[in-house]
């Protein structure tokens, strides 16, 4: 699949009040990709979906889904997409099909075909079983299965999810990011946002990186993340220190005589400079990461502007 999901030309938008949503972005998310947006707590990431949603209005720009403009040709921008947002907004008293059958019938779907269809997707999703439950059983992964299950009701070409695993234990985060690559194998462009680098790395091949309504970086995920030159770790002394030890390609300094901050580069290993740390005796009762990796990637793209 060629050409471009989603475009975006300059894309603005100030809130009332003067917060800058998103301070004029252009973006490309190629069609057929896995694409993530990342940014820490009010970059502009949900006004960014809000907008290729139609929640929230535009000041400016231009933007385009599957060719289609959000500004003239609405209605078929958005039978090109599925939107999983990021809080459960479903009626939690529905029985589990009806919540997908009342979707398909808004995209115009028989109530047959739509009957079909949500047996599909519940099945796909893993919620086959459920059917005539009450959504409010459902844990807290399966809503957001549920979700993605009315997303894909209508056979879209693009899936948007803000945040699909926030708050959701491992074993449902693992099986939610098997479904995404499973539907992304079969051709459909996946745009999500999320706070966990490590998700972004898991599944996504392409990334941008949104601070204050801007893009800081976009590119493969791969390449932004081998920008990420080392990694900090906080090394706590089972015995006082006088002297900095030579680590290298490691890099100490002595916080106090029992803390020693360690920069280590990124394809550097942690046993090698165990390795270097026994050789100059100093012992090592814990250890943690000064900032996540996500925080340091943050610091170097802004440091760099
Ligand atoms: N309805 C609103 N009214 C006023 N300001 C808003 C509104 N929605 C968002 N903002 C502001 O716009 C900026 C971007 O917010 P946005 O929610 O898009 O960021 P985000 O990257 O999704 O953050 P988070 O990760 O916390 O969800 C922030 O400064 C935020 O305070």
């Amino acid at each position: 699949m060629s050409g471009a999901a989603i475009a975006l030309e300059g894309a603005a938008k100030r809130y009332p009040g003067g917060r800058v949503g998103l301070a004029g972005v252009d973006l490309t998310v190629p069609a057929g990709s896995f694409f993530g947006l990342l940014g820490p707590n009010g970059a502009g990431k949900t006004t960014l979906i809000g907008l290729l949603t139609s929640l929230v209005r535009p000041d400016g720009g231009r933007i385009r889904v599957f060719g289609h403009d959000l500004d003239g040709d609405a209605v078929a921008a958005k039978e090109c997409m599925g939107v999983v947002p990021q809080e459960v907004n479903f009626n939690s008293f529905e029985p589990v099909g009806e919540i997908v059958e009342t979707q398909a019938a808004y995209y115009g779907l028989t109530p047959r075909r739509a009957r079909q269809r949500a047996g599909e997707v519940l099945e796909l999703v893993g919620l086959g079983d459920r059917r005539r439950q009450t959504a409010w059983g459902l844990s807290g992964g399966l809503k957001r299965r549920l979700m993605i299950a009315r997303a894909l009701v209508h056979e879209p070409r693009l899936l948007i999810l803000d945040e699909p695993t926030a708050g959701v234990d491992l074993e449902a985060r693992h099986a939610t990011w098997d479904l995404l690559r499973g539907l992304n194998a079969e051709g459909v462009t996946v745009l999500l946002t999320t706070h966990y680098l490590e998700e972004a790395e898991a599944l996504c091949g392409e990334l941008a990186i949104l601070d204050g309504g801007k893009v800081l970086a976009r590119g493969g995920t791969a390449d932004m993340l081998h920008g990420l030159r080392y990694q900090t770790l906080v090394l706590e002394l089972s015995s006082p220190i006088t002297e900095v030890p030579d680590l290298a390609p490691a890099v100490a300094r002595r916080t106090d005589a029992w803390t020693l901050e360690v920069d280590i580069p990124h394809d550097h290993s942690i046993n090698d400079l165990f390795a270097r740390l026994s050789a100059a005796e100093v012992r090592v009762a814990g250890l943690r990461q000064k900032q996540n990796r996500l925080e340091s990637l943050f610091l170097q793209l802004v440091g760099s502007e």
